[in-house]
């Protein structure tokens, strides 16, 4: 077996001093392996993207180690930490954060292209392939990001996370800005793209029938704490804890009890 892509040990995270500390990630432990998909779900509030932000290193735990690729990383220097920064890539829930309202989508990803060191000879060529890698005509590229579609920017999100060549991708509420007919669309390409390019993703969404197209692990969480977590058909179709319960019940029922937090 080969070494695991990511170790989480007993990670923790507290907002905030005394009494009104919160401590949003409270002692996650998991190991995921190359080509898994770790779906993670759980209320909102309950520390899902603050776990996503500790992994790409946009966070500081309070306690706790991140090892990515044999490596511990979460005590690096933001300098040391660059080449894994190419190993590990984020798609957020607005892709708009991804991109320079003023400038080409190309631009943007050409800028964060040349940020990871690439040379700008070939840059142009890379730029349009990934394009094609995204199912997404080059022409676009030559627009700003307010002039395409929410789905088509998305898609250049994912482009612009791949121009790294990444191992990993933390995939936080990926879908969950867009039209339900476009999110079908977004899961089929990550799925494709996994098995196209080796990726190993760290899917956070409140959407359970994303959960279910996508996830081979899930993690339920609840007030930071990891309260299950095992293969995706064991969770999801004989989950053990209450709360899994619940939190199938109500998508079942068709209840956003588990819609994310917006604006943060
Ligand atoms: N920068 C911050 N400063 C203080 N508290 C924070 C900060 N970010 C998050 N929190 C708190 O930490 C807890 C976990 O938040 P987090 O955003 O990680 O949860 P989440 O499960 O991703 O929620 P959502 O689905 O709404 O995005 C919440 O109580 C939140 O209010």
């Amino acid at each position: 077996m080969t070494a695991p892509l990511l170790q989480a040990r007993h990670l923790v995270k507290r907002y905030g001093r005394g009494a009104r500390s919160v401590v949003a990630v409270d002692g996650v432990d998991f190991t995921l392996h190359r080509g898994e998909i770790l779906g993670i779900v759980g209320e909102s509030g309950s520390g899902k993207s603050t776990l996503g932000r500790i992994l790409l290193k946009l966070t500081a735990p309070t306690s706790g180690e991140v090892w990515l690729d044999g490596s511990r990383v979460d005590r690096l220097s933001e300098r040391a930490f660059r080449p894994y920064r190419r190993t590990i890539q984020a798609v957020f829930q607005q892709p708009q954060a991804a991109f320079d309202p003023r400038w080409t989508v190309r631009r943007s990803i050409e800028e964060f292209h040349l940020l990871r060191g690439e040379p700008r000879s070939g840059a142009a060529a890379t730029i349009e392939a990934l394009a094609r890698e995204v199912r997404l005509d080059p022409a676009l590229l030559d627009r700003l990001p307010g002039q395409v579609s929410g789905g088509q920017l998305q898609r250049l999100s994912i482009a612009r996370a791949l121009a790294a060549r990444p191992a990993l991708l933390v995939l936080d509420e990926p879908t969950s800005a867009l039209d339900v007919s476009i999110r079908a669309q977004i899961v089929r390409l990550l799925l494709a793209l996994r098995d196209e390019e080796r990726l190993t993703y760290v899917l956070i969404s409140h959407d359970m029938e994303v959960i279910r197209a996508m996830a081979t692990r899930v993690a339920v969480m609840r007030h930071g704490v990891w309260v299950e977590e095992g293969p995706a058909e064991r969770v999801l179709g004989a989950p053990a804890h209450p709360y899994t319960k619940k939190l199938l019940a109500a998508a079942d029922a068709g209840m956003d009890l588990i819609r994310p937090g917006r604006g943060r």
